[in-house]
């Protein structure tokens, strides 16, 4: 009889949800996940702050950006992959410009979290950010990295040896500085290949819906797991969720003073997120960080804030004058210096330092911007930051205007979330599976046979947004 009622509800599953092969766009995977989960659950995920206009703004400020395509040239072969940091001491593969966005509690989604989303990314070879808010502690997310199961047992990786595919650690700056350097400590020692700094919350952002659902705490039995004790992050248990894991942060951080820090405690790449202005690109490269996501969080912080997609050509353009960004044609005549790791660009004398400062008055000549002079054996300093987007990305054509805009690569948040939902690493496979697809076939018909094709030309302003597919009318 038990088996009767299971084999029963198995049907009854079957049709209501749809296999991952039906699937066909990151919209239909976030449908079925709205099926399968919990409304408070669905809503904390899909949901943004206030009115949820940046939620929306993400996604109409890619439609009011057109594609105008190249033809007549030979696209029967298509390279996605790139170099990440190219050129300096920090290069890293990856097999497609498209990267998993750090974000928090995985195991709200599928009972193998973040563990599922690591090992997608492992076999789709994608860059992974794993949060400071995980719901599996990084050094559990970068073992089952490394320990992933190889076709042929002779090749299997060596137990210390780094993951394939780079993870990235992001890390918020806390009240407490020494429990921040742990973390960064306990990243490097895990293997992990850069640092996200995410700097768009001093507080989190309001989502009503989690308010109106009591969605104010993580299930008995799931935790932050990045964090020595609970008490740290969850002491208030009313209201949002967010609001209560929120006392930890440090809102007097400010670039000056914590992003010279950051950069002079690690030997890692640091990468700065949440930055939609374009006069805080230029302070954070010339803090010393790497690279650059411009994000709004995914429309989850403050609402009215500016899309991505539409925040990112000023960010290019202010960052490309002051010399951090090259355009093609510099870029293939700067000299290739391979550096050092832990040479850094130093602009403030800080206890923790391991460097003497570089003065910005030390800084070099116009002439030679992408450089500046280091105390250091190597002479020079590499300060070209690479770009990445985030928020609302959600088609293969939206990849390819955010590259023609500058980014170097996209990162994907919500997406991932609904892949896990709706089938744990399987299901994450399949978001990244629709995306390289639609990528490849959008490079195609654009004429791109590799990602340094992808130039400022493909794209125009003139859609009118607000797009509403015919066939959901
Ligand atoms: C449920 C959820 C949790 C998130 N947690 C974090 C986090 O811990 N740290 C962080 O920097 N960003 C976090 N983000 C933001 C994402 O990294 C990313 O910026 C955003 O989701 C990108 O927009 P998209 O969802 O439209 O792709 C989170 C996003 C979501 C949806």
């Amino acid at each position: 009889m038990g088996d009767v009622k299971r084999q029963q509800a198995a049907a009854v599953e079957a049709s209501i949800h749809q296999p991952l092969e039906r699937l066909l766009s990151l919209d239909d995977v976030q449908a079925e996940a709205r099926k399968r989960l919990p409304k408070a659950l669905y809503e904390y995920v899909a949901s943004g702050s206030d009115d949820e206009q940046t939620l929306w703004e993400n996604r109409q400020g890619f439609k009011r950006h057109l594609l105008c395509p190249r033809v007549g040239v030979d696209v029967s072969k298509v390279d996605m992959s790139l170099t990440l940091f190219e050129d300096t001491a920090h290069a890293q593969h990856a097999s497609l410009p498209i990267m998993i966005s750090p974000a928090g509690v995985h195991c709200l989604m599928h009972p193998d979290g973040e563990i599922a989303t690591v090992r997608a990314a492992q076999r789709e070879q994608v860059v992974m950010g794993v949060s400071q808010h995980a719901t599996t502690c990084m050094e559990d997310v970068a073992k089952a990295a490394v320990t992933l199961p190889t076709p042929s047992p002779a090749s299997s990786p060596p137990p210390s040896a780094p993951p394939s595919t780079p993870l990235w650690y992001q890390l918020y700056i806390l009240r407490d500085r020494s429990l921040t350097l742990s973390l960064v400590r306990r990243a490097e020692s895990s293997g992990y290949q850069a640092l996200i700094l995410t700097v768009d919350s001093p507080v989190f952002g309001f989502r009503e819906a989690d308010w109106r659902n009591g969605f104010a705490g993580l299930p008995e039995g799931m935790i932050l797991a990045n964090y020595p004790t609970k008490r740290a992050y969850d002491d208030r248990m009313k209201g949002g969720w967010d609001q209560n894991s929120e006392a930890l942060l440090d809102r007097s951080s400010s670039f000056e003073r914590d992003l010279p820090w950051l950069c002079s405690v690690t030997s890692l790449p640091v990468v700065v997120k949440g930055i939609v202005a374009p006069e805080d690109a230029v302070a954070a490269a010339e803090a010393g960080c790497h690279g650059i996501i411009v994000s709004n969080h995914g429309g989850r912080q403050l609402d009215s804030c500016i899309s991505s997609i539409e925040a990112l050509p000023d960010i290019a353009e202010a960052l490309r004058q002051k010399g951090f960004l090259l355009d093609a044609d510099r870029r293939a005549q700067r000299p290739r210096a391979r550096l050092a790791g832990s040479q850094r660009a130093c602009l403030s004398p800080h206890p923790f330092c391991r460097h003497p400062p570089v003065l910005r008055s030390q800084r070099p000549p116009s002439f030679f911007p992408p450089y500046v002079l280091s105390p250091h054996p190597y002479s020079i300093i590499p300060l070209v930051v690479s770009l990445f987007l985030d928020s609302g990305v959600r088609r293969g054509t939206d990849v390819l205007k955010a590259m023609a805009l500058g980014a170097t690569a996209v990162l994907l948040g919500k997406p991932i979330f609904f892949g896990l939902a709706v089938g744990g690493e399987e299901g994450v496979r399949r978001v990244v599976e629709i995306l390289r697809r639609e990528t490849e076939v959008a490079m195609i018909l654009c004429g791109c046979s590799d990602l340094g094709k992808v130039g400022r030309g493909l794209v125009r302003e003139g859609g009118r947004g607000s797009y509403i597919r015919p066939s959901r009318l």
